[in-house]
């Protein structure tokens, strides 16, 4: 198996600069279904990592509880609330007018809620769909997976961000043993018909035939909260256009130069997920430098 990277010119010119005559709704939407009672934070880090990577429109599902922070912390994001929420009013995508979904961060693996609602996200959401943190171990399930094929084989993207632990968690009740880390993607994207991005210090991206290789890391982000990020960045790009593979290819770069960014100022010690995302501006600067 061939295991590519992007060259930073192929990076830089994947990077979705409004066009002139943008509105919020053209440059693209991300619904982001995140955030629980016991993980508020997760739903705010997510969404400020989209807004900020470009996503036009920023929506936020959660619970009653989480909305405030949301609210509070970036007043810019629209936020709605699980019970008023009619699945069959979940925007699609549709020709200039870009749209996608990231659901599971900040997501219990162990509360019932959380399979429901990431299967009510991927039954009715006519998109790209990136399933993150909890939403990873409800996929496991076999009902879940068919609703997965049939996404796929109606052309809706399935994007998979997980970490060591729930790669391996993803990959055990399929009977995937292999620890080779890039062969574990491609098995993992194949089985679950789609793009996999399987994080850590090398981060590989996988739709089922090509692997990309990213190891711009640095262990400045080994802190709670980055992986939320990232899911928001990434699923902004994708809202916005983007391929699942580019789209995880450039989150995870533009997420490494913001931690390494992050980390010129603050050391490697010091650097939270906030200040990843307050440096992913300097980090589309390096992109562009670089390209
Ligand atoms: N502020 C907030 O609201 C935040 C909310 N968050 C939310 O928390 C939820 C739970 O997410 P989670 O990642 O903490 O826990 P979970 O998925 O159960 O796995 C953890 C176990 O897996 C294992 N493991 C193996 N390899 C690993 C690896 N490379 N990286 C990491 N772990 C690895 C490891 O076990 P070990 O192998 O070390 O025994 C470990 O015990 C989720 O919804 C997330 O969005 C967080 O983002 C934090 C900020
Ligand atoms: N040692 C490391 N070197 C480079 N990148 C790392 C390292 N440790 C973690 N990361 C990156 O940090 C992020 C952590 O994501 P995740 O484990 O999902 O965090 P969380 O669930 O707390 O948000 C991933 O993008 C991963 O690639």
């Amino acid at each position: 198996m061939e295991t590519i990277s992007y060259s930073m010119a192929r990076l830089a010119a994947l990077v979705p600069y409004p066009p002139r005559d943008a509105n919020k709704y053209t440059r693209g939407r991300l619904v982001c279904a995140v955030g629980c009672d016991r993980y508020p934070g997760a739903a705010v880090l997510g969404s400020r990592g989209a807004e900020v990577m470009g996503a036009g429109y920023t929506q936020v599902i959660t619970d009653a509880s989480v909305a405030d922070h949301v609210r509070a912390a970036n007043p810019s994001v629209v936020v709605s609330v699980w019970p008023d929420v009619d699945p069959a009013q979940l925007p699609p995508a549709r020709e200039g007018h870009p749209c996608a979904y990231v659901v599971g961060s900040g997501y219990d693996a162990g509360d019932s809620m959380t399979k429901i609602r990431t299967r009510l996200v991927l039954e009715n959401a006519q998109a790209p769909v990136l399933l993150d943190a909890g939403s990873l171990d409800a996929a496991t399930s076999q009902k879940l997976r068919d609703i997965l094929e049939r996404r796929a084989h109606d052309g809706f993207a399935n994007v998979f961000t997980p970490h060591g632990g729930e790669a391996a968690r993803m990959a055990r009740p399929l009977g995937i043993e292999t620890d080779d880390a890039p062969e574990l993607a491609r098995q993992l994207a194949r089985a679950y018909c789609g793009t996999v991005m399987l994080k850590g210090p090398v981060t590989y991206v996988c739709d089922g035939e090509t692997v990309v290789r990213m190891d711009e890391g640095t262990a400045a982000l080994a802190k709670a909260g980055t992986g939320d990020v990232l899911a928001g960045m990434t699923g902004a790009l994708l809202a916005q256009g983007l391929s699942p593979l580019d789209a995880c290819v450039l989150g995870a770069t533009l997420h490494a130069f913001a931690g390494q960014e992050a980390a010129k100022r603050l050391t490697d010690i010091c650097v939270r997920a906030e200040d990843v995302i307050a440096s992913i501006p300097q980090a589309l600067m390096r992109l562009a430098q670089a390209g």
